[in-house]
């Protein structure tokens, strides 16, 4: 299966650009989505962070609350190098796994920390979805209702921006409108169809 690791800053558009993706029947593994099914309410994986962090991690229900966790990793560098050395190898299987069963003429690996954190040994081509900072901080601010400064906490413990770029071998511009990301990625998609025919 010919795999790309698609990944950008928090905010780029990762989450728009996959939209596109999953439109066309390519088959998506998303490292947010795959890490937060891992510690979903009573997951064994939750149970270690409990252990760790203690139950004031915990809302009132019982699941995980994410908020307060993000405060804390993003402010500690040592909680949050726990936290990724617990969930980032079981994040990995969990995608490697997943895409052993997908019929997609290829497939796309969603990941944040694609370059940060070694993934790119996985894919065999990497696609940067690339936004400036005040573009990134804005929009996350929108859509999350983060204060300006988490967002700039979240970016500083990130790539930075042209060394993300440095590694990419195909970048999207998401400076413009949704429209044109999507027509940008209409015509990447059918270079990616015209890699894997036979
Ligand atoms: C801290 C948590 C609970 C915050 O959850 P929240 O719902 O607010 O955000 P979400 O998970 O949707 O992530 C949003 C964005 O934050 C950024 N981000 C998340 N984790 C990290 C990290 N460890 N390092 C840098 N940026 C990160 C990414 O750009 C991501 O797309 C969550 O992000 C988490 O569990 N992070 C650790 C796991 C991890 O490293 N995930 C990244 C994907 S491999
Ligand atoms: N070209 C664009 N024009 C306007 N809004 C956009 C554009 N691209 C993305 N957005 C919006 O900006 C926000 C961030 O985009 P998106 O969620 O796709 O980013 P992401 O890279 O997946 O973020 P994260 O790293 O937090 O998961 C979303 O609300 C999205 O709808």
């Amino acid at each position: 299966m010919f795999i790309v690791g698609l990944t950008g800053g928090i905010g780029s558009g990762k989450s728009a650009a996959t939209d596109f993706f999953k439109r066309q029947g390519i088959h998506i593994e998303d490292a947010d989505q795959v890490s937060r099914a891992l510690v979903e309410k009573d997951s064994p994986v939750l149970s270690q962070i409990v252990e760790h962090f203690g139950s004031a991690i915990l809302n009132i229900d019982s699941s995980l609350n994410r908020r307060k966790l993000r405060e804390i990793i993003f402010q500690d560098k040592q909680e949050r190098q726990w936290l990724e050395q617990l969930l980032h190898p079981l994040i990995n299987q969990k995608m490697l796994d997943n895409l052993h069963s997908a019929s997609s003429p290829y497939a796309i690996m969603v990941s944040p920390l694609l370059l940060e954190t070694g993934q790119q040994k996985l894919v065999d081509r990497v696609l940067v979805i690339d936004a400036d900072e005040s573009a990134q901080i804005e929009r996350v601010c929108e859509r999350d209702h983060h204060a300006p400064n988490q967002v700039k906490a979240i970016i500083a413990t990130q790539l930075p921006r042209n060394k993300r770029l440095a590694m990419a071998d195909d970048i999207i511009d998401n400076s413009g409108n949704l429209e044109q990301l999507y027509t940008k990625l209409a015509s990447l998609h059918q270079t990616y169809l015209s890699k894997v025919k036979p």
